[in-house]
């Protein structure tokens, strides 16, 4: 499957090595005003190469709109989007071709397709969420009609803890350092737990946290098609997700009822005074900011001497991954999860009609 969503529907394809990634928007509602500038954006703050702890690989990552809108505005037909591979270098992959990258996707492909495009990955690469992030966009704009803002942020890096974070602390500082994080007291030691896995020759993992403000109460589907089922799906569904939480997550599984359940009270309308839940009950939106936390592995190609099997020789073998890595993909996920945050509330506005397919 290369396509996401119902009704608001993202399709990625392009491979990494290959001449170009790109994304196809379905579904989105003619007459929104979106242009090069809305998309280009959030794919600056996704492209490799712009620190130290990023991928050395230098993408501009320049997007080119080929599809779906006229005179500055969405027609309602498909938007396809792509952005062209102008860095590639496949050298390091042509020695480890027959060998199986461990953390890597390479021997699950192998199993189902009988081959695989060993360079960069192919499709399975962290470069094909550049995809989702141009698809992201598109949704991130016409939420943002509706109120609706989607905000992530780094919250740990190997051992280093962001502190409590506000939306404005994400808006305000977010985007301003290289580790991504929204807690200004934390970027130098989180920088540094990179830095010191980089010199290593090796990599390390984290947790992003993901808020959407603004979504209103009554967005889900009660049984099938629960708002949080479908989060966690398509949070889960980025390469290098390992776990996803919603509100307190799994924390509440060692607490009692009462620590865990928002109290309800009335002021003009129902509200809670916390929000354990993270704005979702019985996969229905709450009205209250949406909250979710994803665990991110450290990034599997690493420098270390790693022990595999050589698929062509059928022998053990020991690999050293070379080339240009990002050593830990949390800085980078980063407005990927936003992304695919947006594509799913963006899929439940038009499920639930608050959205038609044409905006006044
Ligand atoms: C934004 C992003 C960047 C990534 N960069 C790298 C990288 O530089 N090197 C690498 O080995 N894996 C990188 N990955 C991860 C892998 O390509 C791949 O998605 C992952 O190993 C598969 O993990 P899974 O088992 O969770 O699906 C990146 C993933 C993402 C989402
Ligand atoms: C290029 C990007 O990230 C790449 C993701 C990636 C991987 O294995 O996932 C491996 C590296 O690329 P290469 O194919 O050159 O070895 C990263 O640089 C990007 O995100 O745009």
């Amino acid at each position: 499957m290369n396509t996401f969503g119902r009704r608001f529907r993202l399709t990625t394809f392009g491979e990494s090595h290959g001449p170009a990634i790109g994304a196809v928007v379905d579904g989105c509602p003619a007459g929104l005003e979106v242009g090069a500038g809305d998309i280009q954006a959030e794919l600056d703050k996704r492209k490799p190469g712009q620190s130290s702890v990023t991928s050395g690989r230098k993408e501009p990552d320049r997007v080119e709109i080929l599809s779906g809108l006229f005179e500055g505005k969405t027609t309602g037909m498909p938007i396809a989007m792509l952005v062209r591979n102008v860095d590639v270098d496949s050298s390091a992959y042509e020695n480890i071709k027959d060998l199986l990258r461990p953390g890597h996707a390479d021997y699950g492909y192998l199993a189902k397709y009988g081959f695989r495009d060993h360079r960069g990955g192919g499709r399975s690469s962290g470069r094909e969420t550049a995809g989702r992030v141009m698809g992201g966009a598109v949704a991130k704009k016409l939420l943002s009609l509706r109120g609706i803002h989607v905000y992530a942020h780094t919250a740990s890096i190997y051992d280093v803890k962001a502190g409590e974070v506000t939306p404005e602390d994400i808006i305000n500082n977010t985007y301003k350092n290289p580790v991504r994080c929204a807690d200004p007291r934390a970027v130098k030691e989180m920088e540094e737990a990179i830095n010191m896995a980089k010199r290593d020759g090796d990599s390390v993992g984290g947790t992003v946290e993901v808020i959407a403000t603004g979504v209103p109460a009554g967005l889900g589907e009660p049984v099938f098609g629960k708002l949080d089922a479908d989060l966690a799906g398509a949070l889960m569904g980025i390469g290098a997700v390992k776990g996803v939480e919603v509100g307190l997550g799994f924390g509440a599984a060692s607490l009692r009822g009462s620590e865990v359940n928002d109290e309800f009270y009335w002021d003009g309308g129902v509200r809670t005074r916390t929000n354990r839940a993270g704005g979702i009950l019985g996969g229905i939106s709450t009205g209250m900011p949406i909250v979710c936390r994803i665990a991110v592995k450290p990034t599997p190609s690493i420098s270390k001497p790693q022990q595999t099997v050589n698929v062509e020789t059928k022998e053990d073998a020991i690999i050293e991954i070379k080339g240009r890595h990002d050593p830990s993909i949390v800085p980078r996920i980063v407005p990927v999860v936003e992304a695919m945050t947006a594509l799913v509330i963006a899929d439940h506005m038009l499920i639930s009609g608050r959205i038609g397919p044409a905006l006044p």
